[in-house]
């Protein structure tokens, strides 16, 4: 069975228009004018149990809008939608027991309670059985590293002590598929590797589906094996994430620091048929670019090492962000081989 399944799903809103000037405001008062705003356009996907799936795109493309009709909280304007094999709106009080969900600017937990009392509501709320419950708990507890906080109101908490609570809390009842808007927003560095490890390893444990949201391409990078991309609404891409490194990646760049000076001809010679690249920033570094899908770094530098005194030496790799600002310029992507015009 697929974990989650969208067909045509679309959402409007009706924004009100207001009009210039005091006369506008005034006219505002007796006549309402309103204008649409399409922000999920006929999309559709579908996501199998176990998946971890990245879902991207810029500002306002209409992540938000899609998890909200995904866990219920919006009603799509029209389309199909199947989560878990429930439609999330209708069955609402079912549904939410059988999914964990995490909007990393909003809290799951009550400001003044001790975490382990917020626990406790959600595991009424969720009707989990105790012995379950503490099993679950003590679980999360040591793979979390909660135990010093559970008796701390969540208003004490910092950011990234908040951040691992608010993932127990959404994981408390064992759903099946979790959804994380923006999970590793405003933590540092070692918080967000630890969770990433964690979600990680929990979706290989239990096999639970993960839809993602973030603007952290190293999140897509650590977790995701298959990205969805969003542009004004519209899916512009669907595939895996090599694939769309492959096809929008620049690939590879070594930069080279030469213990001697060296030549261009002399080292294009060196590297003759591997189709790379080189450009010299002066005879003591230079630069070799590696396309995609070509040959690997390994392969490059065999070539050099008995033949070029090399004394330092950086690899660099297209970021994923790079790719998606690239996608982005050009306004077209490939979504399941086919190619698509945003
Ligand atoms: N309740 C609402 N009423 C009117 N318009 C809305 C509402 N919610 C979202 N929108 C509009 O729908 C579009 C998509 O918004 P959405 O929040 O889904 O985007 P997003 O991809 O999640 O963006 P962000 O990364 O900024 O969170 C935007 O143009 C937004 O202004």
């Amino acid at each position: 069975m697929q974990a989650i399944e969208v067909e045509g799903l679309r959402k409007e809103f009706k924004v009100q228009k207001n009009r210039e000037g005091l006369k506008g405001a005034i006219r505002d008062l007796f006549k309402r004018e309103y204008h649409q705003v399409v922000a999920v356009d006929d999309i559709s996907f579908s996501i199998p149990q176990g998946e971890i799936c990245g879902y991207i795109g810029e500002n306002g493309a209409g992540k938000s809008t899609t998890i909200k009709m995904l866990t219920g909280i919006l009603v799509p304007t029209s389309g199909k939608l199947l989560v878990n094999g429930y439609v999330p709106y209708k069955e609402r009080e079912e549904f939410v027991r059988r999914i964990g969900v995490v909007f990393g600017q909003r809290s799951q937990l009550w400001w003044d309670l001790g975490v382990i009392e917020s626990f406790q509501l959600l595991r009424k709320v969720y009707r989990v059985p105790q012995n379950d419950f503490q099993s679950r708990l003590n679980e999360l507890v040591d793979r979390l590293q909660l135990s010093e906080l559970l008796h701390r109101p969540v208003r004490k908490l910092s950011l990234g002590q908040r951040m691992r609570c608010e993932l127990a809390a959404s994981l408390i009842h064992n759903p099946s598929i979790v959804f994380l808007d923006e999970p590793t927003i405003g933590l540092d560095i070692v918080v967000k590797t630890e969770i990433r490890e964690f979600l990680k390893d929990m979706n290989q444990r239990y096999g639970t589906t993960i839809l993602l949201t973030t603007h952290d391409l190293q999140d897509i990078e650590a977790l995701c094996s298959r990205v969805i991309m969003l542009d004004a609404g519209k899916v512009i891409y669907d595939g895996s994430l090599d694939h769309l490194k492959e096809t929008w990646g620049k690939g590879k760049e070594i930069v080279l620091q030469f213990g001697t000076p060296q030549q261009i001809q002399r080292l294009s010679k060196l590297t003759e048929g591997m189709g790379v690249q080189w450009e010299m920033e002066h005879p003591f570094q230079g630069t070799i670019r590696i396309p995609s899908g070509t040959v690997s770094v390994s392969q490059v530098l065999g070539r050099l090492v008995h033949e070029v005194e090399i004394s330092d030496m950086k690899i660099v790799e297209t970021g994923t962000d790079e790719i998606v600002r690239e996608i982005y310029k050009t306004g077209s992507a490939e979504v399941d081989g086919v190619k698509v015009h945003a």
